[in-house]
């Protein structure tokens, strides 16, 4: 089976071309190919479908024609990846499987709207935040508070005041199962100067990973709360992630997320090699 390697902000993907979905991807096959010993390793795996061969409620019924199947590295399913959009955007683009230009892709989260060139930065219409009010998590003994966040998928958006390099961010936050029913992924932002902010998260499913997409829109929107004590202010945002630079557009109504999409490999995953990492 063949697989192509890539990443966003070094927010990295095995993405697995299946456009008849015809792969029985298990979560045991996902983390082995996560594994960064054992397996290719990677952030999450993103595998390419066609949107009518999903098996996917909904989504079959759109006019996007092709549905990103997103798996974090423990093999669970999420919702949306914003870094992951990017990415599979232009492998479509790249393995002309997709014009350059502006389209529908599908996503469990919903529709999200692409638009790129033959090559260079992918931009992406992120859809309409979802501020639910505040929440907090623990870290080593330390109690955070911060903006819950709906992306599609779930955020707590912590405001810090030192530089977010002197976190440890080697175990797991501690969250009240109650507010975050489903898990979280935790951000820590520190404001680094006029609408600039330097990020490092904490991903469900996946630890710390050196950027997050939808982590970087809910971090524009808790910051963007803190300039109006309410509804988000209006405006761009550049935020610095341990994987470099991307940019947050809140215009009120919807999100917008731009930053870069790299593919660094082809290759050939072993028959036997793929039979016993389904077998966990
Ligand atoms: N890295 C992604 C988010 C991936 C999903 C997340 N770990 C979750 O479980 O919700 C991004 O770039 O948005």
């Amino acid at each position: 089976m063949r697989f192509v390697k890539g990443h966003g902000t070094e927010n990295d993907f095995v993405i697995l071309p299946d456009p008849d979905g015809s792969l029985e991807l298990t979560p045991e096959m996902v983390a082995r190919l996560c594994d960064r010993r054992a397996g290719i390793g990677a952030d999450g795996v993103l595998r390419v479908v066609r949107a009518k061969a999903a098996g996917v409620p909904g989504v079959a019924d759109t006019d996007a024609e092709w549905f990103m199947d997103y798996r974090n590295a423990d093999g669970s399913v999420a919702e949306m990846c914003g870094n992951g959009v990017r990415v599979f955007a232009r492998y479509l683009v790249e393995a002309g499987l997709a014009a350059p230009g502006e389209w529908d892709l599908a996503t469990r989260a919903g529709l999200r709207r692409v638009v790129l060139g033959a090559t260079g930065d992918v931009r992406v219409d992120m859809g309409a935040p979802r501020h639910l009010g505040a929440g907090e998590a623990s870290v080593g003994g330390e109690t955070f508070t911060g903006e819950r966040v709906s992306m599609g998928n779930p955020h707590l958006a912590c405001r810090v005041d030192a530089p977010v390099a002197a976190l440890d961010l080697t175990r797991a936050p501690d969250f009240d199962p109650a507010v975050f029913p489903e898990g979280v992924n935790v951000e820590f932002f520190r404001q680094v100067g006029d609408r600039h902010l330097e990020m490092r998260v904490y991903e469900r499913g996946s630890g710390e990973t050196r950027s997050c997409g939808t982590g970087t829109v809910a971090a524009a929107v808790a910051a963007a709360v803190g300039e109006t004590g309410g509804a988000p202010s209006r405006g761009e945002w550049t935020v610095d992630v341990p994987g470099g630079r991307l940019t947050v557009l809140l215009d009120g109504e919807t999100s917008h997320l731009c930053g870069p999409a790299v593919l660094v490999a082809d290759g050939e995953l072993r028959p036997e090699w793929l039979v016993s990492a389904s077998d966990g």
